[in-house]
């Protein structure tokens, strides 16, 4: 299922209500990340979703795979649709967040992060050491979270073709790395349109700033939807 999933990445609850009142009458899914998690802690999360918010919990777990297994099976309790952790933690961290989930019988999609939208090529070789081109190594991270039995994986849109021709068509791509036509990219390296995200085969897009700092947030979350859908 397709949808638009807005990042909040807030400082406080607050924050978070004073954004959402521009939604009167929607309840978009929220990624609800670590700036928010660590100020506000799990009882958000609850009250969130009993007022009916889907949550994508992207805490992007990298541990030893005992630890992992471990959160994940606290955090599963929370009753959150989706969730992640980081494919470069390996398959045997992959299969132990799986576990954690299945034993609190969490219903969760379960999604590897690859590589950030924020590194690119010449990050990723003088700086990581990786030698292999992007692609590659996003391919290669996805088959591991296949093999682990993971649901999908968070790479860039401009991935989300080559994911699903090496891992199948249900295996989920998660897209940050959004941005408007001629907007900021801030921080972010490997960006696209929503239009072209769609074109691309991405199955959720992440979108934050330019949702969160706009001075119409709805308008652009439509536009967004309408475009993406
Ligand atoms: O590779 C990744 C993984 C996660 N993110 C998260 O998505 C949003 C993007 O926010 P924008 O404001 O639209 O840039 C943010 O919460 C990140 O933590 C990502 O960008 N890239």
């Amino acid at each position: 299922m397709k949808n638009v999933i807005i990042a909040c990445d807030f400082e406080n609850k607050q924050e978070l209500y004073t954004f959402l009142s521009h939604f009167p009458s929607y309840k978009p899914m929220l990624k609800i990340g670590m700036e928010l998690f660590y100020s506000e802690g799990p009882d958000l999360i609850i009250a969130l979703k009993s007022e009916g918010y889907p949550i994508f919990l992207d805490l992007k777990l990298h541990d030893i795979p005992n630890t992992v297994q471990k959160a994940m099976s606290n955090l599963g309790k929370l009753d959150v649709d989706m969730i992640n952790c980081h494919a470069a933690g390996g398959i045997k961290m992959m299969q132990a967040a799986k576990k954690g989930l299945n034993d609190v019988h969490s219903k969760a999609l379960l999604i590897a992060v690859t590589q950030l939208t924020s590194i690119d090529e010449t990050e990723l070789r003088q700086e990581l050491l990786i030698e292999k081109p992007m692609n590659e190594t996003i391919v290669h991270y996805a088959k591991n979270a296949k093999i682990a039995g993971l649901d999908g994986v968070v790479c860039s849109p401009l991935e989300s073709k080559i994911i699903h021709e090496s891992c199948g068509e249900n295996f989920l791509a998660i897209t940050p790395g959004i941005r408007l036509e001629e907007e900021q990219q801030h921080d972010q390296k490997r960006v696209t349109t929503p239009a072209l995200a769609k074109t691309l085969g991405s199955d959720y897009i992440v979108v934050g700033r330019s949702i969160t700092q706009s001075k119409d947030p709805l308008k652009v979350y439509l536009k967004m939807m309408e475009t993406f859908l």
